[in-house]
């Protein structure tokens, strides 16, 4: 017999993030992309000052913009945000978020990346920092990232 759906709230009791219809808020196609390092140390970025959410630890990337594939758009916010040059050969697809904020719905695949050219440096962000998978819960991030965080522990 199929499942009621009172069987799948109590299969699924904190439910998907976001509910099925997304309503009039848009949907925003944001790239990010985790640089791990021969440690397996995880890249995370501090947002600024004057931005919103800013203090908050994030993975590099931004928005897609129109006529851009994820691919190209996350090379180009590397690029833009750390002064890296990679290739979307170099990106793996590992997961993504699918949150609904108060005033737009973010989608956001999340690729990792273990080979660029370059010095990394933080040109948009306050601060960059190298951690372990396991200790990215001492670092406050944006509430998307929080199940990409435990994705990021049991796939790397
Ligand atoms: N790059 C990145 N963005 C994230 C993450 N998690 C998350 O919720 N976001 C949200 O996705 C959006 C990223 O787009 P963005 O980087 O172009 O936006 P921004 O707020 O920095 O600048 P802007 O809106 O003024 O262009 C922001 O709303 C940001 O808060 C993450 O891990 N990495």
């Amino acid at each position: 017999m199929a499942p009621t759906a009172a069987d799948l709230d109590d299969l699924c009791p904190s439910g998907p993030a976001t509910p099925v219809a997304a309503g009039p808020k848009p949907v925003v196609l944001v790239v990010a992309g985790a640089l791990v390092d021969i440690d397996g140390r995880v890249l995370i970025a501090k947002r600024p000052e004057g931005k919103k959410m800013a203090g908050l630890w994030e993975f590099p990337g931004g928005k897609v913009e129109p006529g851009e594939t994820p691919e190209a758009a996350l090379v180009r916010e590397l690029r833009e945000e750390l002064g890296i040059d990679t290739s979307g050969s170099c990106l793996a697809p590992l997961t993504f978020a699918s949150h609904e904020y108060d005033d737009f719905h973010l989608l956001m695949p999340l690729y990792v990346c273990r080979r660029w050219r370059g010095r990394i440096a933080a040109k948009e962000h306050s601060e960059i920092k190298w951690v372990r998978p396991l200790q990215m819960g001492a670092y406050p991030m944006p509430p998307a990232d929080v199940p990409l965080v435990s994705m990021l522990r049991d796939l790397l």
